[in-house]
């Protein structure tokens, strides 16, 4: 490597024309392309490429200035002194030589002044495709030092460079838009000619980043606007916008129907009051009313007021038709209904306690009877359980002490009507030694037994009236007096009672208090019987199944066709004591595994259709003719006026008149009978 320096004495300094003889004289003497490019013009920590021309000049090295010149390879001496002569000669041969640099020089560098301020980048190539030029913006968005830039291939250096394209073909490209690491530009190629033939090219490149975005914005600020409106189009609601004034700026399809069939155009006018308008401007606040229009229709209305940083800027309008909305607040209310219907049922059957579980069933009619006496078992409430005989009144009753706080204590059970009458005062109260003949010692009665439990009052209708008075005390007082015994008893008793008996009718006979039916019928609870509950007969049949099979240390788990439907055809007036003990039976006599049909009783396969076999085909009858068909076919099956009446839905009374204009009272129980035989 070879360096000279060179101070430049000539008046304008290292000028255009001095900057193109330098050129020419080096190419005239350095043949070698390779050797001529790698000369190189280092000034003021700049360094040039010597045969880039535009390059050279725009160092601007004044009068009096040095620079070096720098040969990578080694030329010969001789053309390093020639090169020295010419850039150091010192004068001018005439002023007008001078002025004409000068001129030459000024243009030079306004040219290259205007350039450099451009605020669009620009880079020139020579027919090389090597940058000869890059101005400051150029640089900037390129992200590249003029260093980096100048003197190389312009298709190494720039990405996506077509200027070579440009040189090739010798056209012009116009706003190609492209992305740079950090700019999106567009860029405009063109070749230079010079004499025909294309000396370079020069691209022009536009920082178009800033517009992208705001086109990006506008984009999606339309999009959002688009979709606004389509939501609008398609609400039922009729939607409208306002400016300050009331006027409209904007209204969805609905609204505009509805203000044209109107012929409406002050609108906002037509719906509020000055007064309101006012209100809503000033106060910020929203209205909401009723509107009635000339066509009839009425319709909710709303208008919100619109702040765009704090400042009123309109209204929104909405309006709904009122129709609809009462139309939906109808179904709604219903539907409201209908939840707190099936939230009520869902609670009903909602698991009950662990001393329910006994009770076997599924029935609605069952499950409604439990979930009431399981609510009741956690309050002291006296209950009154109803129901026919063998429903599972004492099973219910067991189950409300066992599920309640009382259950650690003792559950007594008086049957009133299996104690003698003389004896049932004692029995429920206790007596003194000595308080009557064989009255030896002391005797704790039913109640005292009971205390802090539950005293079960089984068959209550069966109680005598002067101990039904004396019950009635210790329902009010809750304390009793030992029979012959002089002292009272405080006690502390929940009372259940029970009977099957129709205990209204028996007050309308003076046999039963009406008094004391009030105060045990604070919480009554109706078992129904299994006639009304026959879905719940395969779930019964499978229980005692289960059961008997331990019992009678069976094995029978499989029923013969038809089996399960006889049962359920039956009209069970023992109900599930009766059903209990025909599975006692039939599986006491089963020997395999299976229960057969032909183990049932006779009365209960002759009874597999209790369908009554009305006569109403042919001729028709007389309407009592009917009507004593019914009587007769039922009264066969209930023991009593009262259960037949209950059975038929009908009163006491009407049925026992009945059955005696029809002559037919025989029939009373003639087939209950047969059950009451068989158990
Ligand atoms: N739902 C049921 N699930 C299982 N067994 C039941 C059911 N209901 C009743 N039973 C059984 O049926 C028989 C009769 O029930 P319970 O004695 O409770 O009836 P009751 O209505 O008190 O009869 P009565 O009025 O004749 O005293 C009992 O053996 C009982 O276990």
């Amino acid at each position: 490597m070879r360096k000279i320096n060179i101070t430049v004495y000539k008046k304008n300094g290292l000028h255009v024309r001095m900057a193109a003889g330098l050129i020419v004289r080096l190419q005239e003497l350095v043949k070698d392309q390779e050797i001529l490019t790698s000369i190189h013009v280092e000034y003021k920590n700049r360094c040039v490429q010597v045969t880039n021309m535009l390059a050279l000049v725009s160092l601007r090295i004044r009068q009096g200035e040095e620079f070096t010149l720098v040969f990578q390879q080694d030329v010969p001496a001789s053309v390093l002194q020639e090169i020295k002569d010419y850039l150091e000669t010192v004068e001018y041969e005439d002023n007008k030589e001078a002025e004409t640099d000068r001129l030459l020089m000024e243009n030079s560098v306004i040219f290259q002044e205007a350039i450099a301020n451009l605020p669009n980048g620009m880079v020139v190539v020579n027919s090389e495709n090597i940058i000869i030029y890059v101005n400051e913006a150029a640089t900037k968005l390129f992200e590249m030092s003029q260093e980096e830039l100048l003197s190389r291939r312009a298709d190494e250096v720039i990405p996506h460079s077509k200027l070579k394209e440009v040189i090739d073909l010798g056209e012009t490209q116009f706003a190609e838009k492209q992305k740079l690491k950090n700019y999106t530009i567009l860029a405009n190629r063109a070749p230079i000619f010079y004499n025909d033939k294309i000396i370079g090219a020069v691209s022009i490149i536009q920082d178009i980043s800033d517009i992208e975005k705001l086109h990006f914005e506008l984009k999606k600020e339309r999009e959002l606007q688009e979709r606004l409106n389509l939501v609008l189009e398609s609400v039922t609601d009729l939607i409208a916008l306002t400016d300050d004034n009331g006027n409209f700026t904007y209204m969805n399809v609905q609204m505009e129907q509805l203000l044209s069939h109107l012929e409406l155009r002050c609108f906002i006018q037509e719906m509020v009051s000055k007064a309101e308008w006012e209100e809503i401007k000033v106060k910020q606040q929203s209205l909401v009313k009723v509107m009635r229009f000339s066509n009839k229709e009425s319709y909710i209305l709303k208008i919100k007021p619109l702040l765009l940083d704090e400042e009123f800027r309109g209204v929104v309008v909405s309006l709904s038709p009122y129709n609809e909305i009462k139309e939906l607040l109808k179904k709604l209310e219903v539907m409201e209904q209908r939840t707190k219907y099936l939230e009520q049922e869902l609670s009903k059957h909602m698991k009950l306690d662990e001393a329910f579980q006994t009770i076997i069933g599924n029935s609605e009619i069952l499950l409604d009877t439990l979930s009431m006496a399981n609510k009741v078992s956690k309050t002291d409430a006296t209950v009154l359980i109803t129901g026919e005989s063998g429903t599972g009144k004492e099973l219910v009753a067991r189950a409300i002490h066992l599920s309640g706080k009382r259950k650690e204590a003792p559950f007594i059970r008086v049957n009133c009507a299996a104690i003698p009458p003389n004896l049932i005062e004692s029995e429920l109260f206790g007596h003194e030694k000595g308080a009557f003949t064989g009255a030896y010692k002391d005797h704790q009665g039913k109640f005292e037994l009971a205390n802090n439990g539950t005293i079960f009052l089984d068959e209550i209708g069966d109680l005598p009236l002067d101990i039904q008075v004396k019950l009635l005390r210790v329902l009010q007082e809750r304390e009793i007096e030992r029979v012959g015994g002089t002292k009272t008893i405080r006690l502390n008793v929940r009372i259940i009672a029970a009977t099957h008996r129709d205990l209204i009718q028996m007050i309308e006979e003076g046999k039963f208090r009406e008094d004391l039916y009030y105060r045990l019928h604070v919480i009554p609870i109706l078992l129904p019987p299994l006639r009304n509950r026959k879905d719940d007969i395969p779930l019964l049949v499978d229980h005692f199944r289960k059961q008997f099979n331990e019992k009678l240390e069976k094995n029978i788990n499989e029923y013969e066709s038809g089996f399960l439907e006889a049962l359920g055809c039956y009209h069970w007036p023992g109900n599930i004591r009766e059903l209990e003990n025909i599975m006692e039976r039939v599986m006491t006599l089963t020997d395999g595994t299976v229960l057969s049909l032909s183990d049932l009783p006779q009365y209960i396969l002759n009874q597999q259709d209790p369908t009554i076999p009305l006569k109403i085909s042919g001729d028709i009858l007389l309407f009592e003719e009917y009507e004593k068909q019914i009587y007769e076919h039922a009264a066969k099956y209930y023991p009593s006026y009262n259960q037949l009446a209950k059975a038929l839905g009908l009163t006491h009374k009407t049925v026992a008149a009945k059955l005696r204009k029809y002559g037919i009272e025989d029939e009373l129980g003639k087939k209950y009978q047969q059950v009451g035989e068989f158990s």
